[in-house]
């Protein structure tokens, strides 16, 4: 079983708005409602990719009932922790450019994540593996994220973090199996402008060095990167496509990598299928359906430089 943990889940309020003015009213043109969060968007690529999955973390609230009766409706099982309060709206502009607006969220008591911390004590088997994924909610910190990650290591299950800045890097002592930050997330690791492959991968090593067993980089329009614990590293393209909303892009490399790897065990092949899973999801209103998957996957070229 995958088990995506998601503290912080969120409905995506997607509006597209042609022109933007700030300071004004604005009226969208169009509005969809999608079930978010990084963990639930990698649960409905996991899916999709035919992987048994189990969505979890904290929801409450009209929209925490959407997120539970979306999951439903793709098939998706859940085990969230209601909270009080009420799970986060997140607006998502489409307009020239792609601006969002992201809540703050409920309030996660102490009692609340140990009952989650208990459930996944309970459920965890050695061949699982845990996805925790995006910021923490309020009452939580990195050291929530580094006792689920210790949790893992300690049943000797495959960890998979994607998280930022001291949320991650806290959690490298556990060895998580798979980390992915985008560009912005590793310069701000590294604090250091990261312009050439070389210096991307060299960063990418230096979380290795701390832990990390492989690493992704993904660099929206321009690809991806891989760095593997094998000491290889592979780059990967983009597809032609029109890009609709790249929201979840990085959810849905994360989860078709990981999909496919548990079933191949092959880095470079594994790779194309998360990159063509984050293009059919920029390609997609909300996260990527499995037919353009597919299709995309055959576009999609993968070389091995190292
Ligand atoms: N504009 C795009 N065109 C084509 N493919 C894209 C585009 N944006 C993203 N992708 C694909 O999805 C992958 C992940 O995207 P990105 O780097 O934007 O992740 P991210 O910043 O983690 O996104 P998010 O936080 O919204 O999930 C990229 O490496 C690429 O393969
Ligand atoms: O605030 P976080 O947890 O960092 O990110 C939340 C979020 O922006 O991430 C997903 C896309 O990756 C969206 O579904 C969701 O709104």
């Amino acid at each position: 079983m995958h088990y995506t943990i998601t503290f912080n889940p969120a409905v995506d309020l997607v509006m597209q708005v042609p022109v933007v003015n700030l300071g004004s009213l604005n009226r969208a043109m169009k509005d969809d409602y999608v079930a978010g969060g990084k963990g639930i968007n990698m649960s409905t690529i996991l899916n999709q990719m035919g992987v048994a999955t189990t969505a979890t973390g904290f929801v409450g609230g009209f929209s925490g009932s959407f997120i539970r009766q979306a999951m439903e409706a793709e098939g998706i099982s859940e085990h969230f922790i209601e909270v009080d309060g009420i799970t986060r709206v997140n607006v998502k502009i489409k307009s020239e450019e792609e601006t969002e607006i992201n809540a703050k969220g409920p309030e996660v008591s102490q009692e609340e994540f140990a009952a989650l911390l208990e459930y996944l004590a309970e459920v965890l088997e050695e061949v699982d593996v845990v996805y925790l994924a995006g910021n923490a909610a309020p009452g939580l910190t990195h050291l929530h994220y580094r006792q689920v990650a210790e949790l893992c290591l300690d049943k000797g299950i495959r960890f998979v973090l994607d998280s930022n800045k001291d949320l991650l890097t806290q959690s490298l002592p556990y060895k998580p199996f798979l980390i992915k930050p985008n560009r912005d997330e590793l310069e701000e690791i590294v604090n250091t402008d990261l312009v050439s492959v070389e210096a991307i991968i060299d960063a990418a090593m230096s979380l290795q060095n701390r832990g990390a067993r492989n690493v992704i980089v993904s660099l929206g329009g321009d690809g991806a990167l891989l760095v593997t614990e094998d000491g290889q590293a592979f780059q990967s393209g983009i597809p032609e496509g029109e890009v609709i909303n790249s929201v979840g892009a990085g959810d849905s490399m994360v989860a078709g990598f990981m999909a496919h790897f548990d079933k191949t065990g092959d880095y470079a092949e594994s790779l194309q299928m998360g990159a063509a899973c984050g293009s059919a999801t920029a390609y997609s209103v909300g996260i990527a359906k499995r037919d353009l998957i597919d299709r995309l996957f055959q576009e999609i070229e993968v070389k091995n430089i190292k």
